[in-house]
């Protein structure tokens, strides 16, 4: 693996979910981190993410540095031959150089503005640190996708699925914020990747980008979707089609405990932060049927493997250039 900034980086899905399973014994890997640094850009707010991933790092001997890009580093232009008379005091291309010389990986959060599809589809912060780092890059939710998160929902579902293919439902939820749709991207495009029946819920209008969901049905009634469903994933996000746009708050969407009777005794996930008794009841949140905080750990193995197999290949490719 050479970067990690989309699902398709990953080469062998099950195996990797085998070894962040295996990671979670406890299995140490301090050698590999040893010397390298792991530098963490955030442009938006984390809690899980930036503490999972430096937990991560650090369980893998390295080093690691974190920053609020978006509040305590120069605002970064990134637009290419731009005449930078604006509040932006650096261009990407000094800073990615810069910052490649200090870190062996650099990760980076950055979200969707919301307000321009093309641009926000463009992942222009994440793909100008990939241009422009000579380091592997990590995404820790870009405007379009989640994919550490991604893995930890799988880890999750692999340790707690009782039967070959559960029935996963992706079932949309009120929020008072139009949100990103990088989480329900990521997590229908892994989901699609394992064996599942698998369906997606919404009201009109909520339907995701068609090129992400495929085949997988939608249905547009959430009592019909829940039905016998052994997991049901809960999120808020904005419309795809009106983009950006919060469309809808209606709370009959609201994952309750009513709604949980019509699945079949289902397990509950939520990426997190959760806003209760808005996307999912306090009786759901604080039963036996929700595994948001179980699946909030595995974001610590799903960063280790991944960081593993990034510090892996460029051991690889070291020794390569040795032999040549
Ligand atoms: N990384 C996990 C979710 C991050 C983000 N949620 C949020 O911004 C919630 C903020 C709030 O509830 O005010 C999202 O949905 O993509
Ligand atoms: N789930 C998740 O990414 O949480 P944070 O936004 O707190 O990092």
């Amino acid at each position: 693996m050479k970067n990690y900034t989309e699902l398709s980086d990953i080469e062998d899905l099950q195996q990797l979910v085998t070894e962040a399973l295996e990671l979670k014994k406890g299995t140490s890997t301090l050698e590999i981190g040893k010397g390298k640094t792991l530098g963490m850009l955030f442009f938006n707010p984390s809690l899980r993410t930036r503490l999972s991933t430096e937990k991560a790092g650090k369980l893998l001997g390295m080093d690691v540095m974190v920053m609020n890009a978006g509040s305590d580093s120069w605002k970064l232009e990134f637009e290419d031959g731009a005449v930078m008379d604006s509040d932006k005091a650096e261009h990407i291309k000094e800073a990615a150089a810069v910052l490649s010389q200090y870190c062996d990986i650099i990760a980076v959060r950055a979200f969707p503005d919301l307000k321009d599809k093309e641009k926000d589809e463009a992942e222009t912060v994440l793909n100008s640190f990939k241009k422009y780092a000579s380091v592997p890059v990590v995404n820790l939710e870009s405007a379009t996708g989640h994919p550490l998160q991604a893995l930890a929902d799988a880890i999750t579902i692999s340790e707690l699925k009782k039967k070959d293919k559960p029935k996963i439902v992706l079932s949309w939820a009120p929020h008072p914020k139009a949100l990103p749709q990088s989480v329900p991207n990521s997590f229908a495009e892994i989901i699609q990747n394992l064996d599942a029946d698998f369906v997606i819920t919404n009201p009109e209008g909520y339907d995701l980008n068609p090129e992400i969901t495929k085949n997988v049905p939608v249905i547009h009634d959430q009592n019909e979707a829940l039905k016998d469903a052994d997991f049901v994933y809960v999120k808020n996000w904005s419309s795809y089609d009106n983009y950006g746009q919060k469309l809808s708050e209606d709370r009959k969407w609201t994952f309750s405990a009513e709604k949980l009777k019509l699945t079949n005794n289902a397990k509950v996930m939520h990426c997190l932060p959760v806003r209760r008794n808005m996307v999912i009841a306090d009786e759901v949140l604080d039963s036996e049927n929700s595994v948001v905080i179980q699946q909030a750990g595995n974001r610590t193995f799903a960063a280790q493997a991944v960081l593993k197999r990034i510090l892996e290949e460029k051991v690889k490719a070291k020794d390569l250039e040795g032999n040549a």
